[in-house]
């Protein structure tokens, strides 16, 4: 039985001339202790698509089973990052991770509770800030406290919607390196959509495609065979990574044309930053 399994999942929006079909056929399974994940055009329904796996949306049509039960609600099993961090503005930094792990360990004294905040926030480097507010925040230590918030919460399957796409470039590889390291520990499941073919690679077991929209389905897989732990500095001269780079690429700017030449709208292709592509 998959852990994850999405199962014919079309998702529309609005009704008669005003809808849109976003996805349409989805079919993913994700075995427990795999990390996948799915690179994604601009528009394309990726947050649609995170929304159905963590409940917060329902099929139009199709099911979404978690550890084969329908998923018909949102539970800290899954654990999502979001783009848009989503903090409790009246909260600190502090307090906005407390909230979150009282109620992922709601029998737990407080003393394991306040350990257990700052341990995470300290692995965001933002132990000098854990008394501020929000607003007093630059939008990456937001981002940064919504990471250290879904990963305290210790959740069994971790749905990261774009989580590091707003940071800057160190911070960004010291989250990713985090993320891995609390994925591979307890063998924990994991989710990554980005646009981010490079992130995608370096952090996944599995990278799947999603087309552009409307009615967006799910491209082949390219499987990453890049032995773990992966040393980012080395990545540019495997041959594996130069390999599964180009093929992704060229298959995502092929599906990008074609999709062009059939429609008026404009896609934009997922992000690639200028490298050698010689394998
Ligand atoms: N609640 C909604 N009602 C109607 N249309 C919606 C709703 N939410 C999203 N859409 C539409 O569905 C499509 C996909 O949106 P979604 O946010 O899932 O895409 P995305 O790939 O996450 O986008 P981005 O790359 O900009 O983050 C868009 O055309 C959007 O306008």
């Amino acid at each position: 039985m998959a852990y994850l399994e999405l199962k014919n999942v079309y998702k529309t929006y609005g009704e008669g001339a005003n809808q849109t079909e976003v996805l349409s056929n989805i079919n993913l399974s994700i075995e427990e202790g795999e990390f996948v994940a799915i690179v994604g055009f601009t528009g394309s329904g990726k947050t649609t698509l995170v929304n159905l796996i963590n409940g917060l949306l329902r099929p139009t049509s199709g099911e979404v089973l978690f550890k084969g039960k329908r998923v018909v609600d949102t539970s800290h099993e899954r654990g999502v990052i979001f783009q848009n961090y989503s903090l409790l503005p009246w909260l600190t930094v502090g307090q906005n991770v407390f909230m979150a792990v009282r109620e992922a360990y709601p029998k737990k004294d407080k003393s394991f509770l306040k350990k257990r905040v700052s341990e995470y926030v300290d692995m965001v480097g933002l132990t000098p800030a854990i008394n501020k507010r929000p607003k007093e925040l630059s939008g990456g230590m937001r981002q940064r406290v919504a990471v250290a918030r879904a990963l305290a919460m210790n959740p069994e399957m971790i749905i990261m919607d774009e989580p590091l796409g707003a940071l800057d470039a160190l911070t960004r590889g010291n989250l990713q390196d985090e993320i891995l390291n609390i994925w591979s520990q307890d063998k924990r499941t994991a989710l990554l959509i980005t646009n981010d073919v490079d992130e995608g690679i370096y952090m996944a077991d599995r990278i799947i495609p999603l087309k552009p929209g409307p009615k967006a389905t799910l491209g082949p897989e390219f499987k990453i065979e890049i032995d773990r732990p992966r040393d980012k500095t080395a990545l540019n001269d495997n041959l594996n990574f130069k390999k599964t780079r180009n093929a992704i690429i060229e298959y995502l700017m092929d599906i990008g044309e074609s999709r062009k030449s059939s429609s008026s709208e404009e896609f934009k292709l997922p992000e690639v930053s200028p490298k050698s592509f010689v394998a």
